[in-house]
C-alpha cells in the first residue's frame, strides 16, 4: 500500500490557506502555487539516496555526501501543473521535464488526453507527477498508467489539495505510488470540485475565468 505523507510544516499550510481565499489574484495565486511546490518538493526528495563524496575544503580534506541512484524527472499533468515545475526546479534544477495534457471532461468528469511529450530516458528516472488537484483522481491515475506503459517503475504523486475520492482512487490503482499532499479537504460537490478546495487551479493559475 502507498505511503500518504500529508504536509504539517507550518509554512505549507498557511500558503495553502492563503490561495484559497477567492481575493487572492492570478500573479499572486501562480507565485504562492510556487513556493509551495517547492516546500514540497523538499519534503517529497527526502528519501534520496546518497553516496559519500570526496572534498578537498580551502582548510582541509573531509567526507562530504551527494545524490546519487536515478536521476529524477517532473512530469506536470497539464494545465495546471505546470504552476508546479519552477519550484520543483528550484531544488532539483537537473530534472528532465516531461508534460501530460489531460483534462476532466465537464460532463462525465472523465480525463480526456491530449498531449504526451517524456523525456526519451524516463524509464530510468524517479518521476514526480505533480497537479495540484486531486478530485476524483480520474486525471492523475490515468497519467501515472500512461508513465507506466512507458516503463516508469519509481513514481511520486504531489498535490496541494485532495479529496479522499482521489487518495482511496489512487491507492487502489496505484498502491506503488507514494502521496505527497498540502492538505486533505472534505469531500467532493456534485461538480466533483473539492470542498472547501480553491476552485479551479488551472483557471486560477492561469487567469482563465
Ligand atoms: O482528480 P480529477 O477529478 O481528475 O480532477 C483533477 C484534475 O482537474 C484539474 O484539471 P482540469 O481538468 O481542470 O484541467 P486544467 O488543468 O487544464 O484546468 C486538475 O488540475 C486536475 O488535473
Ligand atoms: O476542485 C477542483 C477539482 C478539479 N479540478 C480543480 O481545479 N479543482
Ligand atoms: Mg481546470
Amino acid at each position: 500500500m502507498s505511503v500518504v505523507h500529508i504536509m504539517d510544516h507550518p509554512l505549507i499550510q498557511h500558503k495553502i490557506s492563503y490561495i484559497r481565499s477567492e481575493e487572492v489574484g492570478t500573479k499572486e495565486f501562480r507565485e504562492v502555487v510556487g513556493e509551495i511546490a517547492g516546500l514540497m518538493c523538499f519534503e517529497a526528495t527526502r528519501d534520496l539516496k546518497l553516496q559519500d563524496v570526496k572534498i578537498k575544503t580551502p582548510i582541509s580534506e573531509t567526507v562530504g555526501k551527494e545524490l546519487t541512484g536515478k536521476k529524477l524527472a517532473v512530469v506536470p499533468i497539464l494545465r495546471a501543473g505546470l504552476g508546479m515545475v519552477d519550484g520543483m526546479l528550484s531544488l532539483i534544477p537537473a530534472a528532465k521535464v516531461g508534460h501530460i495534457g489531460l483534462y476532466r471532461d465537464p460532463e462525465t468528469f472523465e480525463p480526456v488526453e491530449y498531449y504526451c511529450k517524456l523525456p526519451a530516458d524516463c524509464d530510468e528516472r524517479e518521476v514526480f507527477v505533480v497537479d495540484p488537484m486531486l478530485a476524483t483522481g480520474g486525471s492523475s491515475t490515468a497519467a501515472i498508467q500512461m508513465l507506466k506503459e512507458k516503463g516508469v517503475k519509481r513514481i511520486r504523486f504531489l498535490c496541494i489539495i485532495a479529496a479522499p475520492e482521489g487518495v482511496e482512487r489512487m491507492q487502489k490503482e496505484h498502491p506503488d505510488v507514494d502521496l505527497y499532499i498540502g492538505a486533505l479537504d472534505e469531500r467532493l460537490n456534485e461538480h466533483k470540485y473539492i470542498v472547501p478546495g480553491l476552485g479551479d487551479a488551472g483557471d486560477r493559475i492561469f487567469g482563465t475565468k
